[in-house]
């Protein structure tokens, strides 16, 4: 679906992207995950065929978007980062004449609204006006919309960025039918539980680079532990107790608030802490996820 070999952007001096290959395959979920400013939007502005490529190749279903910009439009669909949403029209109305823009004819888009206002659960709120919905519902319908035109591809850039726990559920549950139905999905995002949740393969981009691919599980058996035992100390002491922990794990990090033991059995470390008269004021053992390999791969916390 999507090729991309020593692809760059540049904005002026300004490299946003420094050259990465990426595939994507027909009916998978695919992933950007890193900060803000590693280059993920740049790439996907790119991918959605409304940037222009500054170096490398790039084929999106085959072509070239350089020259074949329409034709890979007509067949993707685009969810942006921020709701463009039009305020002056209703939900309905959202639907239908953005359907109108593809050139697709009145009756069938009134008939795929009416479908996706029932997939986006927004049935009741055909006739309401956009300021009216929630952040949730507003992101629901930006994602019904940007499939008015059937695509097979849907790129989302940071879909449930501002979102509450509950909204960004039920979000996932739609992406999830969507790639049930058979949609490649790449989405961009900066947090690792929706990266976890929703992509089958992704890419931990940093500063312009691709700094580690493969599946979520992969790469946390590639670069970290099963576990890690956090502690909790007094303010300002993390630093000075590295020394008499580091032999308890494979690994530390030392962040400004705790310290991280990498093992495979957490609770082993948190028995041999308290064994040598350490009292950390708290004290927990987790499964290492997405954000301990960014950790690892960038000495960096994914959100700042
Ligand atoms: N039009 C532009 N002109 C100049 N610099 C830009 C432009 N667009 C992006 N950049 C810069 O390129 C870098 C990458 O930005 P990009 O938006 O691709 O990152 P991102 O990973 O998507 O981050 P975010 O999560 O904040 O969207 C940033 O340093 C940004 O300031």
């Amino acid at each position: 679906m999507i090729s991309a070999v020593g692809l760059r952007k540049s904005f002026g001096e300004f490299e946003a992207v420094k050259g990465i290959d990426v595939e994507v395959r027909r009916g998978e979920a695919f992933g950007f995950l890193g900060p803000n400013g590693a280059g993920k939007s740049s790439t996907m502005r790119m991918i959605a065929s409304v940037s222009p490529v500054t170096g490398g190749e790039l084929r999106i279903l085959g072509m070239d978007p350089t020259s074949d910009g329409p034709a890979i439009r007509s067949r993707i669909g685009v969810c942006p980062q921020e709701d463009t949403l039009d305020n002056e029209l209703n939900v309905f109305d959202n639907l239908f004449i953005y359907g109108r823009y593809f050139g697709i004819d009145k009756a069938t888009c009134r008939e795929r609204a009416h479908e996706l206002l029932e997939f986006a659960v927004l049935t009741d709120k055909a006739k309401a006006k956009v300021e009216e919905l929630s952040g949730g519902m507003k992101r629901r319908l930006t994602i019904a919309r940007s499939l008015i035109n059937r695509p097979e591809l849907l790129l989302l850039d940071e879909p449930t960025t501002g979102l509450d726990p509950q909204a960004r559920h039920v979000l996932w549950d739609q992406l999830f039918r969507l790639k049930q139905a058979g949609v490649t999905l790449v989405i961009t995002t900066h947090y690792m539980d929706e990266a976890e949740q929703l992509c089958d393969r992704l890419v931990v981009m940093d500063k312009g680079l691709i700094a580690a691919q493969g599946s979520p599980r992969e790469l946390i058996q590639h670069y970290s532990t099963r576990e890690v035992a956090e502690l909790r100390f007094g303010v300002g002491e993390h630093e000075s107790l590295v020394g008499k922990v580091e032999d308890l794990g494979e690994r530390i990090e030392v962040l400004p608030d705790r310290l991280l033991v990498y093992a495979d059995d957490g609770e082993a470390v948190l028995a041999q802490v308290h064994e040598r008269g350490l009292q950390p004021v708290a004290a927990l053992v987790r499964r290492s996820s997405l954000e301990d390999v960014f950790l690892r791969l960038t000495g960096r916390s994914l959100v700042d």
